[in-house]
């Protein structure tokens, strides 16, 4: 059987000057399609600090799942593992491996997963939505020509934020209010220092960190979410025993359930929940501004989307909507595993354990081969029946997977859905469309796949 020597790739030289002289490093998810082109679905590279194996379709991504086992790694982050050392914290889903992650993940997955668990957050997240809305027609009705809400991607962030910590930290930030809280804005602002330092921390050698301002920013942004994630989490805490000592029956969310439950430290509690705020905001709101794009050049499905209920199943048009959207958008673009526990057999090669896998989902969710008129938004293809529809729906179960599969998948992927109520309560009060007509946004990837301008939307009163 081949090996990883035997695998075509391209070398150093050539990956830089993709990335710096082309420009792919701000469209590395259309770098995936240029690989695959050139060496076929799995090829050999090297980017910084890493040796990968890239992997480009569907079965071969199903192939690796199914031998991830009961620990599968996503990609190492020793640096995260250095902050949390520094300062004496627990280490959390992204760091610990092993039984230890397992055991995280079986104390957080319940209450996360389970349908009837996640519906009880419907009450809090459509008052959230009540915020985005009011928001929303304050900003539309103080705008030049009354309908206009420009750079929607950054409110619907702050929804996100607000959401996402309401069940959480069980706590109202007013991230939709007009005057945001001085220690919110330092969270907000410290969350996207921590993303935007990371990757450049993880080159820094350990040796040079205290030379380079990049670490120091890294380190001080960790710091901002730590003191303000506490902050909340021992407010919420003194809240908890007040109502104990006062006789008073305890009811919350997130927060209140793990705290009882006894399964995690406190320590363990305060960097998983950090971990899930971290998770959960760009991801949600990147995915709603994406769908609030296409529904604002596509009326006819605007029309369609159901009127909202507390419950998803009964909305098929929306969720056909937010699975086109993931796959045009996966806002995960690629993702990565380390199978730690065995050796790997995949398309004829075999694989050492221990070896990174760079999975392209951008590509695969981008191929022709799967799905037919491939680049356009049509929510359809998602629903069955009909024979054009069944035709669309001839592709590999592993085409599309924006929140993963297996054991490590995404831990708040319900969660998520509970947030796209949003959708279809501003359809109801709003049509929408693009302030300019003409105009055609990118996608850029920065981690994440995000809009690479701002998305304006006219909104007109229904
Ligand atoms: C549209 C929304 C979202 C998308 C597309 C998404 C996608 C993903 C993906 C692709 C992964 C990696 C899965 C894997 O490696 O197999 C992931 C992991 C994760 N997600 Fe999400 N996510 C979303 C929303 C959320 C929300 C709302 C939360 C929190 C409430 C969240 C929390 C997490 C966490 C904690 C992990 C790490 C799990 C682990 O390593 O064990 N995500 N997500």
């Amino acid at each position: 059987m081949k090996g990883l020597e035997d695998l075509p790739g391209p070398g150093l030289g050539r990956v830089l000057s993709w990335l710096f002289a082309e420009g792919y490093a701000e469209k590395s998810h259309l770098l995936q399609a240029q690989l695959r082109s050139l060496y076929g679905p799995m090829w050999r590279w090297t980017l910084g600090p890493y040796d990968l194996v890239g992997v480009a379709a569907p079965e071969l991504i199903a192939g690796i799942i199914q031998q991830e086992g009961r620990y599968p790694l996503r990609a190492p982050l020793p640096h995260w593992k250095d902050y949390r050392d520094l300062r004496g914290q627990a280490y959390g889903l992204h760091v610990d491996t092993g039984p230890e992650w397992s055991r995280l993940r079986s104390a957080l997955n319940p209450k996360m997963l389970k349908l009837q668990e996640v519906a009880t957050f419907a009450p809090v997240v459509h008052s959230v939505v009540g915020d985005l809305l009011r928001r929303l027609e304050f900003l539309r009705s103080g705008s030049q020509d009354g309908v206009t809400v420009s750079d929607v991607a950054s409110e619907l962030y702050k929804f996100g934020f607000e959401g996402i910590s309401a069940i959480l930290f069980e706590t109202r930030l007013g991230c939709l209010d007009q005057k945001v809280d001085p220690n919110v804005q330092r969270f907000i602002t410290a969350i996207g220092d921590m993303l935007s330092t990371s990757d450049f921390a993880y080159l820094v050698p350990r040796w040079a960190r205290s030379l380079v301002p990049v670490w120091k920013r890294f380190v001080q942004a960790w710091d901002d979410i730590s003191d303000v994630a506490s902050w909340l989490i021992d407010k919420r805490i003194a809240e908890i025993e007040a109502q104990v000592a006062g006789g008073r029956s305890v009811e919350g969310l997130y927060l209140t359930h793990l705290l009882s439950s006894n399964k995690l430290s406190r320590a363990e509690i305060y960097t998983c929940i950090t971990e899930l705020l971290l998770g959960g905001v760009d991801t949600t709101s990147n995915t709603l501004s994406w769908a609030l794009y296409h529904l604002a050049q596509d009326p006819g499905a605007q029309q369609r989307l159901e009127p909202t209920t507390e419950d998803l199943a009964s909305m098929p048009f929306l969720k056909a909507v937010i699975k086109e959207v993931l796959r045009l958008y996966p806002v995960v673009p690629s993702n990565a595993r380390v199978i730690t526990e065995n050796d790997v057999i995949l398309g004829g090669y075999w694989f050492p354990k221990g070896t990174l896998y760079h999975l392209c989902h951008y590509t695969i969710s981008h191929d022709a081969s799967q799905f037919v008129h491939v680049e356009k938004f049509l929510p359809e293809r998602w629903l069955r029946g009909g024979a054009s529809q069944s035709r669309c729906y001839q592709h590999h179960p592993y085409s599309s997977i924006p929140f993963g599969v297996g054991v490590r998948a995404c831990l708040g992927r319900r969660v998520a859905l509970e947030m796209h109520f949003a959708l279809t309560r501003l359809m109801q009060a709003y049509e929408v469309r693009l302030k300019d007509e003409t105009e055609v946004v990118e996608a850029k990837t920065r981690t994440l796949l995000v809009p690479s301008k701002p998305i304006n939307l006219r909104f007109l009163a229904r």
